[in-house]
Parts: structure tokens; sequence; C-alpha cells
């Protein structure tokens, strides 16, 4: 008997308790102004083209969840790492750097459960500041669709600061300022996403409103799925996040329903399988992937296939996990002749102790400074060392197989 189509049921949206609100909400997202216009995207599409085919590196980074309530502060210390960390790895590699941000519309997670239990007490997951809040009350945890709104304000707010500050020597003599510096954020949360969508007079091609670069992420990548869907109907440079359990047929899949036309630039694969697994899991698909002509981007996540549970209960990741992940992303992509095309990680310019293991953070300083309503990000220190680090790398590029170590 053939299998009967059945209308595709987003994977982790939240549950809106009152459809009329949301209603509201969605009608309020489409008549009000995107964070970001097609030509930006389009620009974003050709330096990400220059990444795909090994003239370019790409760093993209910042937090896990971004708050609705951010200072100027915080902004400029992420923009001011990033650059950081760009000019390092320009300096090494002889390569220009595509600086990203998960910034201005990282609002909205997906979670391993949808409920958390606590001393007895179970309430529905923290889902990002764009559906509820991260305080362990029912209230908090409601999803409320007016917080869509709040979130495009904010992100609307911290786009206008980056603006201020990329490519101005805004702030203080010595801040580093990128000359140029895009926005990104996992596309998860679809009742935000559509609405914002807009149609590009010049061409007619219907571009997401919300950031120059949307990803799916590892839960939500399913080729057959809403996810995949959505970005396959919008025009700007998108990515894929892929955990350890990806095949290589289901890479095939994405890249011919997003990257049909084999445009280098519209498909970045961001693998983040783990220390222990990349240098085993990855070279077949980057081969797979190569050999269907495809010209995708490769970068490596080294943060989501090295979360541990601390002795102290904070979810965490050792720095040295992080770099080993990495070296092996480049390992794998010298063997093979191919591109290791960059880094994503969450991280932050603040002097937080989330991760351990650089910058002085051992276990038992996990809980003086946790500022994380999701996952742990590298501190200012530790994205730095990373960064010097990963720039060490670059001298194994000429010198033979396994000279990434
Ligand atoms: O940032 C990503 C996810 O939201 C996160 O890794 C999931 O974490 P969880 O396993 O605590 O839900
Ligand atoms: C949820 C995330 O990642 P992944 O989908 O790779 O788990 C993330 O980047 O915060
Ligand atoms: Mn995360």
């Amino acid at each position: 008997m053939p299998r009967l189509l059945q209308p595709t049921v987003p994977q982790q949206q939240p549950e809106w308790p009152d459809p009329e609100r949301l209603d509201e909400v969605r009608r309020t997202l489409e008549a009000s102004l995107p964070i970001v216009v097609p030509r930006e995207s389009d620009l974003l599409k050709r330096r990400l083209a220059a990444v795909a085919e090994g003239r370019a590196l790409l760093l993209q980074g910042g937090d896990c969840a971004e708050r609705l309530h951010t200072s100027l502060d915080d902004v400029e210390r992420r923009i001011d790492t990033l650059s950081r960390m760009a000019s390092l790895l320009s300096e090494s590699f002889l390569l220009p750097v595509v600086v990203v941000g998960r910034l201005a519309g990282q609002y909205a997670k997906p979670r391993s459960s949808a409920y958390e239990t606590r001393d007895g007490v179970t309430l529905p997951s923290y889902r990002g500041d764009s559906v509820n809040g991260p305080e362990f009350t029912a209230a908090a945890r409601t999803a409320d669709p007016y917080r869509m709104l709040r979130a495009h304000q904010a992100a609307a707010a911290t786009m206008n600061m980056v603006r201020a500050l990329v490519g101005h020597r805004a702030g203080s003599p010595d801040t580093h300022v990128p000359e140029e510096m895009f926005v990104s954020h996992e596309a998860l949360l679809l009742d935000h996403e559509t609405p914002l969508t807009r149609v590009d007079p010049r061409t007619g091609r219907t571009y997401a409103g919300t950031g120059h670069l949307l990803w799916a992420g590892e839960r939500t990548r399913d080729p057959d799925g809403a996810h995949i869907a959505f970005l396959a109907g919008v025009a700007n440079p998108v990515a894929v996040k892929l955990g350890p359990a990806a095949e290589p047929d289901e890479l095939l899949a994405l890249v011919e329903r997003l990257d049909p036309d084999q445009e280098p630039g519209r498909l970045t694969f961001v693998v983040r399988m783990g220390a222990g697994a990349v240098r085993e899991r990855l070279p077949l698909l980057v081969e797979k992937v190569a050999a269907s002509g495809a010209r995708v981007g490769w970068v490596c996540d080294p943060m989501h296939g090295n979360t541990y549970t601390a002795p102290t209960g904070h979810k965490t990741r050792a720095f040295d996990d992080v770099l080993d992940e990495i070296t092996g992303f480049f390992e794998v992509h010298h063997a093979l002749g191919t591109h290791p095309g960059g880094i994503h990680l969450e991280m932050t310019g603040q002097d937080v102790t989330e991760c351990v293991g650089a910058a002085g953070v051992g276990h038992e300083d996990l809980p003086r400074r946790y500022e994380s309503s999701c996952d742990p990000r590298l501190n200012r220190g530790q994205s730095v060392e990373l960064a010097r680090r990963v720039a060490g790398l670059a001298a194994g590029r000429s010198a033979g197989a396994g000279a990434w170590r």
C-alpha cells in the first residue's frame, strides 16, 4: 500500500496557548520592517562562496541563546573579541576572514527534552527568550507569542549597534572592529521567521528578513521537514548543522533541496560531531558531497558535540576537547585535499566561567560567573586563546598529511 503523505508537523515548536494572540503577533511581524535587506544577504553569499572555494575562512560566533536585555558593552565586547580572533586567523592563514555573529536574532532554542523536572516539579523547558523565560516558574515557562515582538525589537536594536560600531572606529581608540560583519541565527521558530520573509522587488525572490545567514539545527535538519522547506524557499545563504549520526544520503538530499543549482556560498555544512567522532565520521561525508559535484562550505562547530555535566551540575565544555575537534576537522580536510572553511563557536566577550580548561577556569569556578541561559560559552580569554591555537594549525598547511597536529 502506498504511504499516505502526512502534512509535516514542524519539529521543536512551542505550544502557544492562545491562537488569537499568535495571529495578532504574526500580523504585527508581517507589517514590521525586517532586520536585514537582500543586498546584504547576497553580499554574504559571495563571501561564503570564497569560503566554499578555499579562498577565505568563516568565523561565526556568539551566544547560544541571546537575551532580550543586553548592554552596549556586551555587544561591543563580542564584536571586539570576534575581531581580534579574525585578525589572528587571517594573519596566520593568509586568507580573508568572513565574520558572522550569532547575533541580533538568536533567541529560540531547540531542546533535547520538552519538559524539565526539578524537585518533583515538571515545567516546559526554556526555549529561548522569544518563546518563554528561563526562570523555573510556571508563569515564566509558559510560551507567550508577544515575546516574538520583543525579540524582533531586541534584534533591531542589536543590529543598530552592529551597524553603528562595525566599519567605524567608534568606541575607544584601541577597540578592534571588523570592516564588515554579518548576523545569523538558527531559523527555528517558524511563527517568527515566516512573517518576516520579504520579496525583493528587484528580483522577485523571497528572502528571510531576520538575518543574513540562517541555519537548520541538528534536531530540525530532516530533508523532508518544515525547517528545510522554509530554508529552501529563501534566497539567503543557509547552513545545516550535522551531528555524528548524519549519513551521506541525508547530505545529498539536503544539497538537492537547498542548493539544487550547486551555487557556491548558498550552502554551508556545520559539522558538530564531537572530538571523539569527527576523524572517523567526517571523511565519508566530505567525499560523498564532493563526488556529487556540490560546492558547499565546511565549517566546524566544536561546541555541541563536546558538552558534559560538571560535578557542580553545570553544563560545560572543555577547551582541550574544543581544540581537539577543530584539529580533527582540519586533519580530515587536509588528508582529503578539501578546504577546512572555518569555525562556529558559542562565545562571548565577557569574562564568564562557563567552559573549563583555559583562562584559569576549572570546574570549581563554574558557579562564580555562569550566565548563559542555555549552553556554555567560551569567555573572552578562552576565545582569543582558541583563535591563537587554531592560527597555529596554519603552520602545518603545506607540510604533508597529518601535519595539522
Ligand atoms: O543550543 C543548543 C541546544 O538548545 C542545546 O544544546 C540543547 O541542550 P539540552 O540538551 O539541554 O536541551
Ligand atoms: C542548537 C544548536 O546546535 P545544534 O543544532 O548543532 O545542536 C546551537 O547552535 O545552539
Ligand atoms: Mn547551543
